[in-house]
């Protein structure tokens, strides 16, 4: 800010009134943004207004002791006062009035003789109004100033909250004065058999489509797996097993009502009412054998050599393969089982007796062990069932609650490929209720109808309640009691009932001329007979190399030989 001294002159002159008052007053009113306090101030000050020190202060005290000297009030207030009332003068001093104004209420406040600081204040206020070149200039400056001023603060004012709702008000109540009258709404007029328009018709075309449209989401929706599981209808004749065998979960009072002993281990694997021993139990011979740890391998170069037939148990971890194993022989704790997936880290092998051999294999799928080592154990596993000299069948087991898994899949796509004879059997059936066992044999039987190298029919057993378990060594012990016809070079044909169909197998793919071995298997319990030294029971006819004839169940005919 250019400082002129018309200009300091005229603000030097203020700081007059407040002669004889405590200094300190002026300087606070000082502080004041000028812009506040409509007028120029004059004086160096900051962005905010406030006089910088230094700047204002000597000045001030020589214009007070010119003002002592130089300002003869008596002589000159007649010619101001006339110079004043001209109207230039009166044009600049109109503008310049907040000052004065200004002036004159401090001078009120704080003087000490009034007196004559009223009179002082009005010959100072006249000085300021003089038409001096300057002066006029600055008055005019002043004037400007004044009006910037007044319009800021009237803008500030009308960006107030307050002022903004009392506007608002304002308008508000034109408004309404205005909208007073009472407003027509304009009707449309509906054609109603038109509906193309969605939201002017009355609503019962949309309905109708909607109604439509979830129809067909219904009916397009693909089933989730859990649905299509509830939706299958298990055969009669699998739901009787299931009953007959007590399978699925049971209450105890329903297994004590059937005759079973529910405080012996796996009370449904006992003839009802028996005292025997453990051992004796076992209808079976075969698995009356004791069951003897005779190797362990981690790797394929340390399998014992393949001396008797065996049969391996393999499956998911945790899915009860060691478990099964002490099922079997009713021999508790020779296997070594627990709860969490991945105990068994290597192919173990068991002797039943001197003809017989058990294999324990390790678990795939999750299991508490790092990446590589279940790696390890996977490519040992399918090595094992895709390579092993002597290994007469796999008992693939899947847990009754999951079923198949992909990496079963991935194995049993191997043992196709390998055709390694393999059965499925379902496990923990007591977890589950009993039509969701039958559910799941159902279902995997549907599944797998196309393989060759699989065994029918699923078996279905429960280690801890001991269901089923009957079955499955009837099943495993004839393995053992065949081999020897087998290795005769004739040909093996499996009838297999499925449902209520009969379904003929040629064994290994051999060529048959005649059959020379056919097996019923009724849902796991098979009737064996036998006639002429093999076991014969006409129903299927194979004609030549992997042809056979397919006979109902109603056309079967039994001899009855023994
Ligand atoms: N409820 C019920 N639990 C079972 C059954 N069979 C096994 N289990 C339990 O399942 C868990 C795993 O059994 P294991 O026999 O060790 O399973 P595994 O397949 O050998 O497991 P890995 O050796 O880890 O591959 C154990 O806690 C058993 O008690 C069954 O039929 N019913
Ligand atoms: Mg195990």
């Amino acid at each position: 800010m250019s400082k002129k001294p018309g200009l300091n002159l005229k603000l030097n002159r203020k700081p007059k009134i407040a002669m004889g008052k405590p200094k300190n007053y002026i300087n606070r009113e000082d502080t004041k943004p000028s812009v506040a306090k409509g007028g120029v101030t004059g004086g160096k000050s900051n962005s905010n207004g406030r006089k910088l020190k230094g700047a204002d202060d000597g000045r001030r005290k020589r214009v007070d002791s010119d003002q002592l000297k130089s300002f003869k009030i008596d002589r000159n207030l007649e010619t101001t006062q006339r110079k004043a009332s001209s109207g230039k003068g009166r044009k600049g001093n109109g503008k310049a009035s907040p000052p004065l104004e200004y002036a004159t209420n401090t001078g009120k406040a704080t003087s000490r003789n009034p007196k004559n600081v009223s009179r002082i204040a009005k010959e100072v206020a006249e000085m300021g109004s003089a038409p001096n070149d300057s002066s006029k200039k600055h008055a005019n400056a002043n004037a400007n100033a004044n009006a910037r001023a007044n319009s800021t603060k009237r803008l500030d004012n009308s960006t107030s909250p307050r002022k903004i709702v009392r506007d608002k008000k304002s308008l508000k109540t034109d408004s309404e004065v205005v909208d007073d009258k009472p407003k027509k709404k304009k009707r449309i007029r509906l054609d109603p058999y038109d509906t193309s328009n969605k939201r002017l018709d009355d609503g019962t075309a949309i309905n109708e489509c909607k109604k439509d449209k979830k129809k067909d989401l219904e009916e397009n929706a693909p089933m989730s797996k859990n649905a299509q599981f509830r939706g299958i209808q298990p055969s009669p004749s699998i739901l009787s097993f299931v009953e007959d065998n007590l399978l699925g979960r049971r209450r105890t009072i329903e297994i004590q009502r059937a005759g079973y002993n529910t405080e012996l281990s796996a009370p449904l694997d006992n003839i009802p009412f028996s005292t025997n021993p453990e051992r004796e139990r076992i209808e079976e011979n075969i698995f009356r054998n004791k069951l003897e740890f005779f190797a362990a391998a981690k790797v394929s170069s340390s399998f014992p050599a393949p001396e008797i037939p065996e049969i391996a148990f393999a499956g998911r971890s945790n899915v009860g393969k060691s478990s099964l194993l002490n099922a079997l022989t009713r021999q508790w704790g020779v296997v070594r089982t627990s709860d969490k997936p991945g105990h068994t880290q290597s192919i173990n092998f068991f002797k039943l007796g001197s003809k017989f051999c058990l294999v324990d294999l390790p678990g795939y799928g999750f299991a508490y062990a790092k990446e590589e080592v279940k790696e390890a154990w996977e490519d040992l596993v399918k090595e094992y069932v895709s390579t092993r000299i002597g290994l007469k069948r796999v008992c693939l087991l899947i847990d009754t609650k999951w079923g198949m898994k992909p990496r079963d899949n991935e194995l049993i796509d191997l043992m196709e490929r390998s055709q390694t004879k393999y059965q499925i059997v379902l496990t923990k059936t007591d977890t589950v209720f009993p039509i969701d066992v039958a559910r799941r044999a159902m279902q995997i039987e549907e599944s797998l109808t196309a393989n060759r190298s699989l065994v029918q029919p699923v078996m279905m057993v429960s280690s801890k309640s001991g269901a089923g378990i009957r079955s499955l060594r009837t099943v495993l012990s004839k393995i053992a009691r065949y081999q020897g016809r087998e290795l005769d070079g004739g040909c093996i044909v499996w009838v297999l009932v499925i449902g209520d169909l009969l379904r003929a197998l040629v064994d290994d793919g051999k060529r048959a001329g005649a059959i020379t071995m056919a097996i019923e298997v009724r849902m796991g319990q098979e009737i064996l007979r036998r006639k002429n030294g093999y076991l014969v029971q006409m129903g299927a006819m194979v004609f030549g190399e992997g042809e056979c004839l397919i006979v109902r169940n109603e056309d079967f005919r039994e001899d009855g030989d023994e």
